[in-house]
């Protein structure tokens, strides 16, 4: 866990030796104080130098023993004993410092990064005895330095903590921090280290704390694939991509041609028409300048080639189609690439809800073809469906998750079915959302509501920016809404279900949000973000209630709350029965880096599980008591399950679907 070793017969060297990150956990504490103590009583040692193994520092405080009691020594006064003694002592750094390891190398009175090898032992004696002989170590102590007090300290707070409320609604951590600056800049060191501990005690005890630790341990788990063959991410060999093809230069398809090219992979781009494809590549060439000005590099732009022609892709390793939502179209293009590309071409669609074993139906290579569904815009979001279909080998997942990886997203696979995690989830999320419109909210309301519980956005404003265009072709196509719907059909009814048409209403005045200027909300003028709530419609929804007799009510933001997040979870139980997300974790983390879920909630199944799932389900049964006719306000068999057993831990859930039949 640390080891000692006398390097020169004068100088101590403790190496952290916890694998991966050489975190502080209780046993590497304990060995840290030992050898600290030995350092510092062994008369042949004139110096000592803390550094970690295999290229990292320290990760700091082991999460892994944040569930369990504290054991082992605390890190705090082992920290005041090394900062306190009266040797030099040197943080190597390489790698990491972070958490409890920053602290670590704060108190140590020297630091040098980027330290690789044993041999610099030598240069640092020597660096450290130099020093000492100008400066006293006591000069060396961060606890006496005195620490500069700006006179305008309040005024300067006050301005951060506004800051941080905006844009970390309701989380704890960023205002204690303030507060820790506030007790740095103003008590002796021995009160504002009291101070920061109190406030870390606050925080260390509380639900937010849980929620953050579960959501790292979540996003690392979700890469840790498993298919029902026994194919997993360890016994599965992902083949190398070094070039891509792209079909279409929409907005999802710019995304991903930046994507893929910041990484190094050569990517040709197809568009069917002349002028599709000039306006495409000159938005991809600016996207890529501008994201390489960002990073201080040069933009990749000679592995780039547009085309118009599917000819130029015969020898590409893989393909991502992302031409319009219209299944006719993809199966075009996929029978269009069995016969263009050469067999081992893997076949990806970034459909966001269509069948993916269906568009396999029509390849020459059925076990290439998996989903890849990146969330708009592609070269900024971190998250990546990789959607297996029934026929898709473990090798086609094994390479999609990886080249997810490759671009930085937190790649999650998940199984086939219409919207298969995020946007099947979706749809129970916004019904609820439109059904409180009718029943008396307005858009301003619920979007509060949501924006308070920590949401990025509410689901309108949210709705805007996507653009309401697109779910309302959708609903056109499968009948919904649009001439094919049968005029004796009930309007407020489709397929015996409740269905609220006031969304198609909106996209009928030309409505399709920011990008028209109009939707939920008015802007400025188009493409503006300004949000502001429109007259126009309170009276729409004014008219709307009183043609269907509708008396609104006062709805309360619990109502809000409970209604459109328990219908998400709800649906979350189901897909884990249909067996199209192999664990909660895996939806946890796709609403977390796809939608905006608030990470101190930890996901929609965390959340139900911290709200306690007897409530969950006490709420559901009330609501579809009250809703009859919405069927996903009906408790999933599973929830109903999992209360039967008890309510177990979220970690804990998969021992009860493992019966269940799995898609994956
Ligand atoms: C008591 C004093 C408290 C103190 O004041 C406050 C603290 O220190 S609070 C703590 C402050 N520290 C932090 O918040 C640091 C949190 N960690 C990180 O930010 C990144 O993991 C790091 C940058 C270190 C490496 O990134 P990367 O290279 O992309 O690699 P990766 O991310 O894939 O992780 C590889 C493996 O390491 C595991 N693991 C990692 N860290 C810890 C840990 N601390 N513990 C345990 N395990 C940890 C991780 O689970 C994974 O395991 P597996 O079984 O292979 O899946």
């Amino acid at each position: 866990m640390a080891r000692y070793e006398l390097v020169k017969r004068s100088v101590a060297l403790i190496t952290l030796t916890n694998p991966p990150v050489n975190a502080l956990s209780s046993a590497v504490r304990h060995a840290m104080a030992k050898s600290m103590e030995q350092a510092l009583n062994d008369p042949k040692v004139t110096a000592v130098v803390i550094c970690g193994e295999n290229g990292r520092f320290c990760g700091g405080a082991d999460i892994r023993e944040f569930a369990g009691p504290l054991r082992g020594p605390p890190l705090v006064p082992l920290l005041d004993a090394i900062e306190a003694g009266e040797k030099p002592v040197v943080a190597a750094i390489e790698g990491v410092a972070l958490g409890g390891g920053f602290e670590l190398a704060l108190v140590c009175h020297y630091c040098i990064a980027h330290f690789k090898v044993n041999h610099f032992v030598l240069k640092i004696i020597k660096a450290v005895g130099m020093s000492r002989a100008a400066k006293p170590l006591s000069s060396r102590r961060v606890s006496m330095l005195t620490t500069p007090c700006p006179p305008d300290l309040d005024a300067l707070l006050e301005v951060v903590t506004m800051e941080v409320k905006k844009k970390a609604r309701g989380v704890m951590a960023p205002l204690a921090c303030i507060q820790a600056v506030r007790a740095a800049a103003t008590m002796p060191y021995s009160k504002g280290i009291k101070r920061e501990s109190e406030l870390m005690a606050t925080l260390f005890n509380s639900g937010q704390a849980r929620a953050l630790q579960y959501c790292f341990f979540a996003q690392r788990t979700a890469g840790k694939w498993t298919l029902p063959s026994g194919a997993q991410w360890n016994n599965s060999k992902p083949r190398e991509i070094r070039s891509a093809a792209i079909i279409g230069l929409g907005t999802m398809g710019r995304g991903i041609v930046v994507s893929l090219a910041r990484v190094g992979i050569s990517v040709i781009a197809v568009e069917s028409e002349k002028k599709l494809l000039e306006t495409g590549k000159q938005m991809v060439i600016g996207m890529l300048e501008r994201d390489a000005k960002r990073r201080g590099v040069s933009a990749s732009l000679n592995l780039l080639k547009f085309t118009l022609s599917l000819q130029d892709l015969k020898d590409v390793d893989l393909v991502i189609e992302a031409v319009f939502e219209d299944m006719a179209l993809k199966k075009r293009v996929f029978q269009e690439l069995s016969k263009v590309c050469r067999p081992a071409t893997l076949l990806c669609t970034n459909t966001s809800g269509l069948d993916v074993d269906a568009l396999a139906g029509v390849t020459d290579r059925p076990h290439l073809v998996v989903g890849m569904h990146f969330f708009s815009p592609a070269h900024v979001m971190k998250l990546l469906e990789v959607v297996c279909g029934p026929r898709s080998s473990s090798e086609t997942i094994a390479t999609a998750m990886s080249l997810g990886k490759r671009m930085g997203k937190v790649s999650v696979a998940v199984g086939n079915c219409p919207g298969f995690v995020g946007n099947r989830m979706l749809k129970p999320y916004m019904d609820q959302a439109t059904f409180l419109l009718e029943e008396g909210a307005t858009p301003e309301q619920i979007d509060k509501a949501l924006e308070d519980f920590g949401f990025a956005m509410g689901v309108f404003r949210m709705s805007d920016l996507a653009g309401l265009d697109v779910g309302w072709r959708i609903r056109k196509e499968s009948g919904l809404t649009g001439p094919d719907v049968d005029p004796k059909n009930p309007p407020r009814r489709r397929h015996g279900r409740r269905y609220c048409p006031i969304p198609d209403m909106v996209c009928e005045q030309g409505r399709f949000g920011q990008k028209t200027g109009r939707g939920w909300y008015m802007y400025d003028k188009p493409g503006g973000t300004n949000a502001k709530p429109d007259p126009l419609i309170q009276n729409l929804l004014e008219m709307y209630r009183s043609r269907y007799a509708i008396q609104p009510r006062n709805i309360s933001d619990q109502e809000i709350i409970e209604r459109c997040l328990f219908a998400l979870a709800n649906e979350g139980f189901r897909i884990l029965e249909d067996g199209i997300a192999a664990r909660p974790e895996d939806i946890d983390v796709i609403y977390l880096f796809g939608y905006g879920f608030p990470r101190h909630r930890g996901g929609p199944m965390f959340y139900a599980s911290m709200v306690g799932l007897e409530r969950v389900l006490e709420r559901l049964e009330h609501y579809h008591q009250a809703h009859p006719d919405v069927p996903h306000l009906e408790p999933s068999p599973l929830l109903k399950k999992l209360v039967a057993c008890g309510s177990p831990s979220v970690q804990t859930w998969r021992e009860h679907i493992k019966t269940m039949h799995s898609h994956l």
